[in-house]
């Protein structure tokens, strides 16, 4: 940070505008005699000096550091005795009417305040230290006063009464022209680089831009984040897209060529994209904030941070019961764990209070420009508990195994939990995904789906080239398609599994309506009917899925749905995999959308200029893709459904004693590989140490020989063994778990099959893998994530058809049910429906 060229002196009791647009772009400097009625409307985030008076004791001048000024400007006498009682160099400045400071009362200060009359002949105190002058005269001082005082490090100090921050008065010293005074520009435009960072998020950045000396004048005076383009002059932040911003801080840099907006961002970012940050999504200790923060607005029912909000009592004791487990660990990574734990819960507290990262990072440094300190002695009721913890050394938790990072060569492990006896809060979460917040999901791809929805194909064509990295000239292909080159054993594989699932779907399909006489002369029926026009979402970030094609494709090509659009993301040239082209091919499909994510979604919901718009999307997807999805599935102008909320993967391997680890590791495995935010739990029946160990011996071996062992990792890492002691307690689980796959390696597990009350797929025996399903066998692999096979099936061929119902009276059959219909009608006091029998059979109106 740049020495500052003007410190505002505020002499009298200033308008609030005036004092704040000062607070945006240096410390003031206030008497302390003006301190009571000025403090309060200097916001938390700028630092403010006191100007002592002379008679005023060295406990008071220490007092003022103790509460919030960052320095003090004391006489040369009482700054001689602040440095004596060993108050910090950098916090007091000396005031004198000359440059005539002793030595060693120089060597204790930053600088000092010289009262003359007329700055012109500005003398210098020793370099480094910094020489601020206030001009008696009452002269105002001009733009050239400050910009040559700053060239010799000199600054300007002038009472508040000689500023203004309105650009149109001449009688006074412009507030923004002053600061702006020594700013220099090595760009050819004369525009100066702006970093842009982030107040609420500990001053991360979000971007670049520039700005002018007009820019920055409206910035500071409006309080609001105003820019110059390069392209399109003055710029105000959010004027059109709501996402405003409030300018807490403007900074030039060390050698005042660069300038550093501190803001408050509103709406859906900084970035033009709608993310956070121009360098994409927020992480670590901001990402977690804003993940409470959106939980506190609204939390999906059975969230458990909800609870924590809902609780004092548990979050209290969750906050003591990390904070001993923090003191309690031992290795690098369990102190991190722990660490992560214990923030996880203390910033639930805050955030439950209105208290954001941006206050706590107020009081820290509250806390450290402190020049007196407390002893630090821990309250006898805490030393005493701590003591009694630390001998014997506490033992290590049973629970919990050491964590895993995700790089290098360390372990590849599951955590490890007891069922039996455990506390039902400890179960419950371990019920929990590991999933992103939802509600924060929706409000990042909103501007992604209304972008797609208002502008059509060129907001889409503008979307896939940023996020899906394809330019294209068009988003769609349009059957027939060419004809792909791929392996012919692939394409064999690919014919057989057609086939299985093609037999398993048609199996499914209703041939008949179903015909009920419900009384005599009275026939209802039900018949299906495909849904005209569906979506195929294929994924295709991370891996490419033409098994995905093939369980969408089929279904609705057996429902008989007429127009059938696949999107998926396009390769960088353009192209979509030619695996996934021939499935598209096979099950008929009219159109290719060479899209991914939001856009792809945003795009079948309401169609484009050239993407025909779809009644029902399916298909699973990343965050961005199952977040669109519910998004346009509640927008009424869309008219679109949607098959389910398929997210992540996840797979649940109940063990018993005749289980063979390596098949069971390998099922694991199959869906950690998926992706970082795939779970797989391994339920054990009984097992014993020994047993457990070798399933994970067999984990940790097979996985480092994957091809994606590191995302394996990272997915294993978040996993869970639960162990239990009886088949019952297993099944328990597993239904309040509610897993997409339930692989069982039990002994009879055709017969356990009665036992499962939730899953999206079972596979029953060792000779079941997950990956069968998965690929060929015939059932569908699109299935309910998240604990949503509670209510959802997964996607089938009734998915893609609507049921119609239809009845057919005679004249007998309403003579029967007509009084009926009539006497309820009148019931309801809805005449007309009455009416609408009594005409036929002739009843006369009452
Ligand atoms: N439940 C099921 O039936 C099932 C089946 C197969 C796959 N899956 C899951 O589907 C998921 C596939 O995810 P994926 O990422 O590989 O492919 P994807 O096709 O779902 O998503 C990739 C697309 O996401 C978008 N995207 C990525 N980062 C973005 C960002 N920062 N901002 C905006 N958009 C962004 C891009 O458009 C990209 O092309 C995995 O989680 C996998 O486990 C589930
Ligand atoms: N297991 C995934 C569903 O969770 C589907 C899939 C596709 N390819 C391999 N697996
Ligand atoms: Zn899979």
């Amino acid at each position: 940070m740049a020495t500052p060229s003007l410190i505002p002196l505020v002499d009298t009791t200033p308008s609030k505008d005036l004092l704040l647009s000062a607070a945006r772009i240096t410390p003031v400097l206030v008497p302390s005699s003006n301190l009571s009625n000025t403090v309060s409307t200097i916001p938390k985030s700028s630092s403010y000096y006191v100007l002592v008076a002379d008679d005023e004791s060295l406990d008071s001048a220490i007092s003022y550091l103790n509460n919030g000024a960052s320095a003090i400007f004391a006489s040369v006498e009482l700054a001689d005795r602040c440095i004596s009682a060993g108050v910090p160099s950098e916090k007091l400045y000396a005031v004198s009417s000359s440059t005539d400071i002793p030595e060693d009362v120089l060597k204790g200060i930053k600088g000092a305040l010289i009262k003359i009359s007329g700055v012109n002949s500005a003398t210098q105190l020793p370099k480094p230290k910094v020489t601020l002058y206030l001009d008696e005269s009452k002269i105002i001082p001009t733009e050239k006063t400050v910009a040559s005082l700053h060239k010799s490090n000199a600054a300007l100090a002038v009472p508040l009464s000689q500023l203004t921050n309105d650009a149109t008065s001449s009688s006074k010293l412009n507030i923004t022209n002053a600061f702006l005074a020594p700013i220099t520009t090595d760009r050819p435009d004369g525009l100066f680089s702006t970093i842009v960072s982030s107040y609420l998020h500990g001053g991360k950045s979000l971007g670049l831009c520039y700005s002018s000396k007009e820019s920055i004048e409206e910035s500071v005076r409006t309080g609001r984040g105003v820019y110059q383009s390069r392209k399109h002059g003055l710029w105000r932040k959010g004027e059109t897209s709501g996402a405003i911003q409030d300018v807490v801080k403007i900074d030039l840099d060390c050698d005042s060529d660069c300038l550093n907006f501190e803001v408050i961002q509103h709406g859906a970012g900084f970035c033009h994209l709608d993310t956070p940050t121009c360098f994409g999504q927020l992480s670590g200790l901001a990402a977690l904030e804003e993940t409470l923060v959106s939980r506190h607005r609204s939390a999906p029912e059975g969230s458990y941070t909800k609870r924590l909000f809902n609780d004092e009592t548990l979050l209290r004791s969750k906050i003591m019961e990390e904070a001993d487990e923090l003191c309690a660990a031992k290795s690098q990574e369990d102190v991190a764990f722990e660490a992560a734990d214990l923030i996880y819960f203390a910033l639930t507290r805050c955030v439950s209070k209105g208290v954001n990262l941006a206050d706590i990072g107020h009081a820290l440094d509250k806390k450290a420009a402190k020049v007196s300190r407390r002893p630090g002695n821990a309250k006898p009721k805490y030393l005493e508990q701590a003591q009694a913890k630390i001998t014997p050394a506490p033992a290590p938790s049973t629970t919990q195994q050491p964590q895993p990072t995700s790089f290098g060569n360390d372990l590849i492990r599951m955590r490890k939990t007891k069922l039996d006896g455990i506390a039902e809060e400890e179960r419950l979460q371990l019920l929990r995904r590991p999933v992103l917040n939802s509600g924060a999901m929706i409000d990042r791809v909103r501007p992604i789906v209304e972008g797609v929805s208002t502008k059509g194909d060129k907001s889409l064509l503008d979307f896939i080239a940023k996020l899906d990295k394809a330019d294209l000239k068009s988003p769609i292909a349009r059957a027939p398609f060419e004809e792909p080159t791929i392996q012919q054993d692939v394409k064999e594989a690919i014919d057989i599994a057609y086939e299985n699932v093609r037999k398993f779907h048609v199996g499914q399909a209703e041939k008949e309506p179903l015909v009920v006489e419900t009384m005599p002369g009275i026939v209802c029926q039900r018949f299906a009917r495909p849904i005209s026009r569906v979506g195929l979402y294929v994924p295709g970030g991370t891996a490419i899925l033409p098994s995905s094609a093939l369980m969408l494709g089929v279904p609705a090509q057996v429902a008989g749905c007429k127009e059938i659009v696949l999107a998926t993301p396009p390769k960088p040239d353009g192209s979509i995999a030619p695996e996934v082209l021939y499935v598209a091919k096979k099950v008929g499909a009219s159109a290719i959308l060479k899209a991914g994510g939001a856009q792809a979604v945003a795009a079948l919901a309401y169609g484009t200029e050239t993407v025909p718009k779809v009644d029902k999307i399916f298909g699973p997807g990343n965050q961005w893709v199952t977040a669109a999805k519910m998004f346009v599935s509640t927008d009424a102008d869309a008219q679109v459904a949607i098959d389910m909320p398929a997210g992540p993967s996840e797979v649940l391997v109940i063990a018993d004693k005749t289980a063979n680890a390596s098949y069971v590791a390998s099922d694991l495995l199959s869906q950690a590989e998926h992706g970082v935010d795939s779970q797989v739990v391994l339920v054990t029946i009984d097992l014993s140490e020994k047993e457990i160990d070798d399933i994970e011996k067999e984990v940790e071996q097979q996985a480092r020989k994957l091809p994606r062992v590191d995302i394996t990792r990272i997915s294993v890492s978040k996993s869970l063994i639960v162990s239990t002691s009886d088949v019952k307690s297993a099944f328990d689980f597993s239904n309040d778990y509610a897993p997409e796959h339930l692989i069982l390696h039990i002994d009879s597990a055709s017969e356990k099959v009665p036992m499962v009350e939730n899953a999206g797929s079972v596979f029953v025996g060792q000779y079941s893998p997950e990956s069968c399903g998965d690929y060929a066998s015939g059932t569908n692999h699109t299935l309910p994530t998240n604990g949503f096979a509670r209510q959802y099936s997964g996607v089938n061929t009734l998915s893609f058809q609507k049921h119609i119902t239809s009845q057919e009276l005679t004249k007998e059959g309403l003579d029967k049910l007509g009084p009926v219909v009539v006497k309820l009608a009148e019931c309801e006091g809805l005449r007309a429906h009455a009416n609408a029998v009594r005409v036929r059979l002739g009843m006369q109106s009452p």
